[in-house]
């Protein structure tokens, strides 16, 4: 790789963050599937329980996950869920480059609105923006009502990766962000004769780890 580019890529012609290349990122799902506790929990590394307070409008936070030694930017913005924001989010999904699309478990609705999403996103967003798709809450297992089985089912269907995360626990936070880090960075710095990252291969490795997907 050379060295100037991975420069440029990583620290822009200056020290301000926000001339760097930043990859935009949105959260998106129904209203109450944990967008911005997923969020919180990704940047903050905690969890804030108790009443639900819905996001109004949309926000963002940048973060740096270091990508194989290479600082890679994200810009990650939370949407509204709720129905009367849609017209409001729908003008952010233009240049995003990445979408994590949520769903709750223990919600039916939230899982069986996704194919709408999805239409909505094809719509509005790039074409070739990356798509993930997660099933949130996992750690409320005893009011689970969709199967892990469902969402990858779903998930193949729609050739997108997909993971179950908890933002109460932090099961599979980082991972979902790193996984769409990994994924942007290669896109940015392809070369023709390197090795070309395949994010579900990623996720489906990951997945396969021991140390995956435990609720403790
Ligand atoms: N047990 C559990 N509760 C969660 C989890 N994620 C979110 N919650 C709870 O679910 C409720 C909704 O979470 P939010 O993060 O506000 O949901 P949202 O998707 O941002 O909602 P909108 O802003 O309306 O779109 C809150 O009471 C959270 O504490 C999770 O992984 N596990």
């Amino acid at each position: 790789m050379d060295q100037q580019r991975l420069d440029s890529y990583q620290w822009g012609a200056s020290r301000d963050f926000n001339e760097h290349v930043l990859h935009k990122t949105i959260l998106v799902g129904d209203s109450g599937v944990g967008k911005t506790s997923l969020l919180v929990q990704f940047d903050q590394g905690k969890f804030i329980p108790g009443s639900f307070s819905a996001t109004m409008g949309i926000g963002f936070t940048n973060k740096v996950v270091t990508v194989d030694g290479v600082r890679v930017k994200l810009q990650i913005w939370d949407t509204a869920g709720q129905e009367r924001f849609r017209s409001v989010t729908h003008a952010y999904y233009r240049d995003a480059q990445a979408l994590l699309l949520l769903y709750d478990i223990t919600n039916k609705s939230s899982f069986d609105n996704i194919r709408a999403w999805l239409t909505e996103i094809h719509e509005y967003a790039q074409r070739d923006v990356v798509i993930m798709l997660l099933g949130n809450k996992a750690d409320v297992s005893s009011e689970r009502v969709i199967r892990s089985e469902d969402g990858e089912i779903l998930a193949r269907e729609y050739g997108v990766p997909f993971m179950e995360t908890s933002a109460k626990t932090g099961m599979n936070v980082e991972l979902a962000f790193l996984a769409i880090a990994k994924e942007l960075k290669s896109r940015a710095l392809w070369q023709p004769d390197g090795p070309h990252f395949q994010i579900r291969d990623f996720v489906e490795s990951q997945k396969k780890q021991p140390s995956c997907c435990s609720f403790l």
